[in-house]
């Protein structure tokens, strides 16, 4: 991390007063980020769909990663969250642990990527905390979004036949990482920026997600990786589900990429870092769905089907089961440790 100013600079409450006050604009139950609390208004129609993801130096961005990027990317892992459940966010909390030392350059450029994203998703900051860690930086992000009472898409709705959907495309966060991380010599130039940018700055989808409300039985966003995702849909709707690896969608780039090293085709299916949305729907809503994908620009792809059953089948192109080492990332397992791309 480098910066203009000397960390000696950096006074927790202007910190707060000057870079996170200004954010909270717009919601008078924020009280300017100057009382213990924020308080939010009750609406009898709405339910409040409140997530928090948190985010570590080292396991979930690279720590010379750009201040502005790594702040919206926490501000988008979890809109992708609240987009899942048809949710409308409105209100964000921060908790920030900055490494003692960290310069107020850093401060300023984080604070600047938090801003455009709160302009950009239309939310505002109504509180957090701010502290020093001997640790590596450590956010903590929690997102409220209203959605009609009764009408979040939940996990548990899939229905047996039910379609299953992607949006976007999937594999391009895990590829992504590697090329953030190490170049990629032997990719196109124009591919590895395009696979960092996806691993650094994902696109929640809200309008997708809102969409679906009413149309999908069953979502959830891929965060772990596509495959140990669907099995939660599959564990809490009582049900199994099989998909064609030859109809999940692919970027370009990630095309490009496994063209020249079908391996990776484990790290696409199972390594996370997507944050596309992941649902069911019913056969009858095939249509509607693909029409939203239209309206809202995002593309929507039908990868498979729910059944009665366990688990998650991934069929290869001759009809096998493709079998992978993992389905995707665990930050703690009985039985590995840092499962991840
Ligand atoms: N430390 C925790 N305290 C309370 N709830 C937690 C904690 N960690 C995870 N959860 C809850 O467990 C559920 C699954 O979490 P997670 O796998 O992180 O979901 P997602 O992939 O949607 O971010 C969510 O309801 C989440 O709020
Ligand atoms: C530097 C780095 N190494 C590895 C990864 C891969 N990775 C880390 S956490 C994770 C899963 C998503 O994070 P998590 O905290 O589990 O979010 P949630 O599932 O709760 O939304 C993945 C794919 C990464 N994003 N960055
Ligand atoms: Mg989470
Ligand atoms: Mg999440
Ligand atoms: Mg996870």
């Amino acid at each position: 991390m480098s910066g203009t100013l000397p960390a000696s600079s950096v006074d927790e409450f202007q910190i707060i007063a000057d870079l996170f006050a200004p954010l909270s604009r717009g919601y008078p139950g924020a009280l300017n980020l100057t009382d213990d609390v924020a308080l939010l208004a009750a609406d009898p129609d709405h339910e409040t769909a409140a997530t928090m993801d948190a985010m570590v130096a080292g396991v979930h961005f690279l720590p010379d990663d750009p201040p502005d990027l790594v702040a919206r990317k926490l501000m988008r892992v979890n809109l992708s969250d609240l987009a899942a459940k048809g949710a409308r966010p409105f209100a964000v909390m921060l908790a920030a642990a900055f490494p003692r030392g960290t310069d107020l350059d850093w401060m300023q450029r984080f604070a600047a990527g938090l801003a455009a994203d709160v302009a950009e998703f239309g939310v505002s900051l109504i509180g957090g905390d701010t502290v020093s860690t001997p640790g590596p930086l450590t956010l903590a992000l929690t997102a409220l979004g209203k959605v009609a009472k009764g009408r979040a898409i939940l996990r548990s709705g899939a229905q047996a036949g039910d379609v299953v959907w992607v949006s976007g495309s999937i594999g391009d966060g895990a590829l992504g990482l590697r090329a953030a991380r190490d170049g990629w010599p032997g990719l196109a130039a124009g591919h590895v920026s395009f696979l960092a940018g996806r691993y650094r700055l994902p696109s929640p989808r809200l309008s997708l997600g809102a969409g679906l409300v009413g149309l999908a039985h069953a979502g959830m966003d891929v965060s772990d990786g596509l495959v140990q995702d669907l099995g939660h849909i599959c564990r809490a709707s009582g049900l199994g589900a099989r998909i064609e690896a030859a109809k999940v969608p692919l970027s370009a780039a990630t095309a490009a990429a496994l063209a020249t090293d079908q391996t990776l085709l484990a790290s696409v299916l199972a390594g996370g870092d997507d944050y596309e949305l992941l649902f069911t729907a019913p056969a009858h809503a095939t249509e509607a769905v693909l029409n939203l994908g239209r309206r809202v620009g995002v593309a929507v792809t039908a990868i498979g089907s729910m059944a009665e059953g366990e688990g998650v089948r991934v069929v290869d192109a001759n009809g096998g089961t493709l079998s992978l080492p993992h389905g995707g990332w665990r930050h703690f397992s009985a039985t590995e440790t840092g499962a991840g791309a």
